[in-house]
C-alpha cells in the first residue's frame, strides 16, 4: 500500500451526495441497480442502502482480457443478469471508470436489450486513462492515473475488504 487517497468518511459522504441526486432524478420510477463484479460489491451495498428509493438489485460479471492492471477492451460475460430488463430503469453501478473499455462494451450490450432508461453512477473515474468516452450521469471521484485498490478493487483479488480506497506502490505490480 502506498497512501489512502480516500477516506472511509470521504466515500460514505459522496456516496449519500451520489444518492441524493439519483433519489431526486428518479423520483415516483422504481429503479434497477445493476452491479457489476465483483468490484462494485462494497458500492452497491452501501449505495442501495443510501438511496431512498424503491430499488431492486440484479448482478452481472464480466472479464476483461489483459494483464491483472490494464483492460485489453475483450469483454466476456462471466454471469448475466438473472432476468429481462425490458422496459426498466436500469442504473449500473459501476466501481471504476479506468480505460472506459468494459463500460462502453457493457453499455451496448445492455442498451441492446430494450430497457426504458440506461445510466450509469461510477464512484470512481480516472479522465487520464480513457480511451473511450462514456457517457456517465453521475460520478464520485475523479482520481489521478494510479493503480488504486480497496473498497471493492483488488489486486489479484487482495484488498478489496478494506474499508478505504488506496494507492498501490507501483513496484507490487509492475
Ligand atoms: O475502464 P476499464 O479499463 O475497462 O476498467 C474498469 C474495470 O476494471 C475493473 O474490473 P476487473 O476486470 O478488474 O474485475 P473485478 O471487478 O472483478 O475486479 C473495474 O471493476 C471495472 O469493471
Ligand atoms: N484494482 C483496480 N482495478 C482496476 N481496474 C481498472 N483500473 C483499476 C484500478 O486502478 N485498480
Amino acid at each position: 500500500m502506498d497512501h489512502v487517497l480516500l477516506s472511509e468518511e470521504q466515500i460514505r459522504e459522496k456516496i449519500a451526495e451520489l444518492a441524493a441526486a439519483v433519489a431526486a432524478d428518479y423520483a415516483g420510477r422504481e429503479v434497477l441497480l445493476v452491479g457489476v463484479l465483483k468490484g462494485a460489491v462494497l458500492f452497491m451495498s452501501d449505495f442501495a442502502r443510501a438511496l431512498q428509493l424503491p430499488t431492486q438489485m440484479e448482478f452481472m460479471a464480466v472479464s476483461s482480457y489483459g494483464s491483472s492492471t490494464s483492460s485489453s477492451g475483450v469483454v466476456r460475460i462471466l454471469k448475466d443478469l438473472d432476468r429481462d430488463i425490458t422496459g426498466k430503469h436500469v442504473l449500473v453501478l459501476e466501481d471504476i471508470i479506468d480505460s472506459g473499455l468494459t463500460l462502453s462494451w457493457l453499455l451496448k450490450n445492455l442498451g441492446g436489450r430494450a430497457p426504458a432508461s440506461l445510466e450509469v453512477c461510477a464512484l470512481l473515474r480516472k479522465p487520464d486513462a480513457v480511451k473511450v468516452e462514456v457517457p456517465v450521469r453521475y460520478i464520485g471521484f475523479d482520481i489521478p492515473n494510479e493503480f488504486v485498490v480497496g473498497y471493492g478493487l483488488d489486486y489479484a483479488e487482495r484488498y478489496r475488504d478494506l474499508p478505504y480506497i488506496a494507492t498501490l506502490k507501483p513496484e507490487v505490480y509492475a
